[in-house]
């Protein structure tokens, strides 16, 4: 199989992706809850500069994940050794920021995708056709759902840096056991056991349905209509963030902020938007609903970011956010 980049091309350019789709997602603003260029959102322990120096800190771990990767196939040899290298990239995000987490969910679900692309990068994808992820929950739209390019038509790079390729691939590694996980009673656990979500496990083992067939969709769509790359943005945030079960607003404000979150997220995109009048006046009312809440959707920030680490691999728009305005 032809190998489109050696392991330490592959490293450098994957970790150095992750690294900045977090800093993209961090610096895009204004996002409702979350931690942007202007505020520090719901967050009393976050800033904008803290999750940059987290961002950088953790290149490395994504480095360590694409070199483990790279080569091999999901296993759950493969899954344990990721999670030693998320576990210890979590100490380094905690070192990096003074105790705080910034992206737990971040480094597992950039981590899981970084593998996989690594895998994608030097071998077959068609090993996985087999792999059937568990069965979506209610209520996604299809829209611009992206099916693996399966026709000669498509180029060897093209095939192997497929979207859905890569999530399938993450999703087959997530669904090993890792049989080192230490006892833990994480806040997701809670609310896993309170409201039986599944949180950011459910979304990596099925696949990063939320990801692909939501926000990526989102994404190019509201690019192929000539939006600014921060109303691309922002609209996939919006999309995601209508749907997403995420366990950050289910432990701060229970099933009342999830709501709000997700009913003021569709009021955004059932208006036409960010780049309409109405809808960004609803992105600005959903902010001040979540705030009034102390609700952040912590989630949702964590998948745009592995919207445009794989919109990166695609070879999508480099834009920074900062060189383009509203509309
Ligand atoms: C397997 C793990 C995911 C286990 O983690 P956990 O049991 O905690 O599971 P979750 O809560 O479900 O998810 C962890 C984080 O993932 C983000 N998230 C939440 N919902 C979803 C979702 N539906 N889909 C995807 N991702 C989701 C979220 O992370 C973000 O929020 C964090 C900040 O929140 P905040 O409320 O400010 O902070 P806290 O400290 O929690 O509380 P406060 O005191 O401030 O109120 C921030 O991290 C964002 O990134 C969830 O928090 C996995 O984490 C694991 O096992 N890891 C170790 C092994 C590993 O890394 N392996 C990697 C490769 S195999
Ligand atoms: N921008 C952001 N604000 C708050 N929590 C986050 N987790 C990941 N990105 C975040």
């Amino acid at each position: 199989m032809l190998k489109l980049m050696n392991a330490q091309a592959c490293m450098e350019q994957l970790s150095a992706y992750a690294s900045s789709a977090l800093i993209d997602e961090a610096e895009l603003t204004p996002k409702p809850g979350l931690v942007d260029l202007q505020s520090n959102g719901a967050h009393d322990d976050l800033n904008v500069e803290l999750m940059r120096r987290s961002a950088f800190a953790l290149q490395p771990t994504f480095a360590k994940m694409a070199e483990a990767a790279y080569g091999s196939k999901p296993s759950m040899q493969l899954r344990e050794r990721l999670a030693a290298i998320g576990r210890d990239g979590e100490r380094i995000m905690l070192e990096a920021t003074g105790g705080v987490n910034t992206h737990r969910g971040a480094i597992w679900a950039l981590g899981l995708l970084t593998a996989a692309a690594a895998i994608a990068e030097c071998g077959d994808p068609d090993f996985l056709i087999g792999f059937n992820p568990p069965p979506l929950q209610a209520g996604f739209q299809s829209g611009g759902v992206e099916t693996p390019p399966d026709s000669p038509m498509f180029s060897h790079a093209e095939r192997v840096r497929c979207p859905a390729d890569i999530a399938r691939i993450a999703g087959a590694i997530a669904c090993y056991p890792d049989r080192f996980a230490p006892a833990s009673n994480t806040h997701g656990q809670q609310v896993q056991r309170q409201f039986g979500a599944a949180g950011a496990r459910g979304e990596a083992c099925q696949g990063f349905p939320h990801v692909l067939r939501l926000g990526l969709p989102a994404l190019l769509d509201a690019r192929s209509r000539g939006l600014s790359e921060t109303c691309a943005r922002l609209d996939s945030l919006m999309h995601m963030m209508s749907h997403l079960e995420d366990t950050c607003l289910l432990y701060r404000g229970g099933r009342y902020a999830l709501h709000t979150a997700r009913q003021g997220a569709r009021n955004v995109v059932s208006l036409g938007g960010t780049s309409v009048k109405e809808g960004w006046q609803a992105l600005e009312q959903l902010d001040r609903d979540l705030l009034a809440q102390h609700a952040s959707p912590g989630g949702s920030a964590d998948l745009l970011a592995a919207v445009l680490f794989l919109d990166r691999i695609k070879g999508g728009s480099r834009l920074s956010t900062r060189q383009s305005g509203k509309g």
